[in-house]
C-alpha cells in the first residue's frame, strides 16, 4: 500500500510519522514545495524505524509528482495553518489555490487514489476537491470530525476524571470554532450516557472547550496543533488501508442526508478500502438539527468565497 502526504509541514509530518509506527503501509512519500524538506523529513523519521520498529518506507520529493505514482491513498495538509486570534475561514484565499493544484496533479498520477483533504478551511477545502476532480463521492474525505471528537473524549474525560478510553462520544458538524456540534447527549461513559455524571452547565462547558479546541492550541503554540491531527489523519488512513470499517465524523458530499445537499460537511460515515462506504444518519432531537443547519448554512457562506 502506497499512500503520499503532500506538505511535510507540522501535521503532515507527524501524520507520515504516525502511519509508519502503525506499520500498516509499505511505503509513504513526503511531498513539499520548500526545497529539501520532504528529503530531509523522510530520512530523520527513517532513521527511527529501528528505534520504533516499523519497515515502512519513507522517501520525501520536493514537487516531483511523479514520485507519488499511484498511490491508493493520499492526505493533503499543504497550505497555511492560522495564526493565534485566526479563524480557519480567514485562510481560503492562499489554500484554495494551494489545494486545487495538489488534488490535480495527485489524481493525473493516481487516477484511483482515494483523497483525505486536512488543509483548512477544511469543509470547503473538500468542496473544491469535489467540484475539480469530480471523482466518486466516496473518494474525498475531509479530515476534521475525527480529531474534533478526539478533543471532545478528553475534555470529557477530564470532566469525569477518568480514563479517556472509559469516553465514547463524536463531533459533527463544519469543523470551525462556532460550526461543531458535540453531541453531548448522545456520548457514553462505558455505555452510561454522560448526562448521568455531569451537569447541563459542566457539559456545556466541555462542549465550548472542545469547540475552541483548535484555537485553545494555536495561542499556546503560536500556530496550529499537529500531534493529534496527524493522529487522527493516520486513523483513517488506517481504516481505509485495512478496510476496518471504522466509524468516524468525517466532511463528506451530502445529497439530501440530514435534508442537507450541496455541500461537504462532518457527519458520521463508515471508512472502509472503498473511502467513504455509507454515511450514517443519526437520530437527531430539534435542538441538534437546528445547530446542524446553522452549522451547513455557514459552511455554505465559506463555500460561496470560493
Ligand atoms: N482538518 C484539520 O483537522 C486540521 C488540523 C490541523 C491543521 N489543519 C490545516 O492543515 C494545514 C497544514 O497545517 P500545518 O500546521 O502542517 O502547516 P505547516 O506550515 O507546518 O505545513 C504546511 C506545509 O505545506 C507546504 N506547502 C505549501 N504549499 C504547497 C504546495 N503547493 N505543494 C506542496 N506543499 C506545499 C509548506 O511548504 C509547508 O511545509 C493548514 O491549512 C492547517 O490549518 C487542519
Amino acid at each position: 500500500m502506497k499512500i503520499t502526504v503532500v506538505g511535510a509541514g507540522a501535521v503532515g509530518a507527524s501524520c507520515a510519522e504516525y502511519i509508519a509506527i502503525k506499520d500498516f503501509a509499505s511505503e509513504v512519500v513526503l511531498l513539499d514545495i520548500k526545497e529539501g524538506v520532504a528529503e530531509g523529513k523522510a530520512m530523520d523519521l527513517m532513521q527511527t524505524a529501528t528505534l520504533n520498529g516499523f519497515d515502512t518506507r519513507i522517501s520525501g520529493t520536493t514537487g516531483d509528482y511523479s514520485q507519488t505514482k499511484d498511490s491508493e491513498i493520499a492526505v493533503i495538509t499543504s497550505g497555511i495553518p492560522r495564526k493565534p486570534g485566526m479563524t480557519r475561514e480567514e485562510l481560503i484565499g492562499i489554500n484554495a489555490g494551494i489545494v486545487k493544484d495538489v488534488a490535480t496533479q495527485l489524481v493525473k498520477h493516481s487516477p484511483n487514489v482515494t483523497l483525505i483533504v486536512v488543509s483548512n478551511p477544511m469543509d470547503t477545502m473538500t468542496y473544491l476537491a469535489h467540484k475539480e476532480l469530480n471523482l466518486p463521492k466516496n473518494r474525498i474525505i475531509g479530515m476534521g470530525g475525527a480529531l474534533d471528537s478526539a478533543r471532545f473524549k478528553y475534555r470529557l474525560s477530564e470532566a469525569l476524571n477518568c480514563p479517556a478510553s472509559d469516553v465514547d462520544g463524536m463531533v459533527i458538524g463544519g469543523h470551525s470554532d462556532t460550526g461543531m456540534l458535540p453531541l453531548t447527549r448522545l456520548a457514553t461513559r462505558n455505555s452510561v450516557r454522560v448526562t448521568e455524571f455531569l451537569s447541563e452547565e459542566r457539559l456545556a462547558q466541555v462542549s465550548e472547550d472542545t469547540k475552541v479546541g483548535g484555537a485553545t492550541l494555536t495561542k499556546l503554540l503560536g500556530t496550529s496543533a499537529w500531534y493529534a491531527p496527524g493522529a487522527a489523519v493516520s486513523s483513517l488512513v488506517q481504516s481505509i488501508a485495512c478496510d476496518q470499517k471504522k466509524m468516524f465524523p468525517c466532511s463528506t458530499l451530502l445529497e439530501g442526508e440530514y435534508g442537507l445537499k450541496d455541500l461537504c460537511i462532518g457527519v458520521p460515515v463508515i471508512i472502509g478500502k472503498n473511502g467513504i462506504e455509507d454515511i450514517v444518519e443519526l437520530d437527531l432531537n430539534d435542538d441538534e438539527k437546528t445547530k446542524l443547519k446553522e452549522s451547513a448554512e455557514a459552511v455554505k457562506k465559506t463555500n460561496a468565497l470560493l
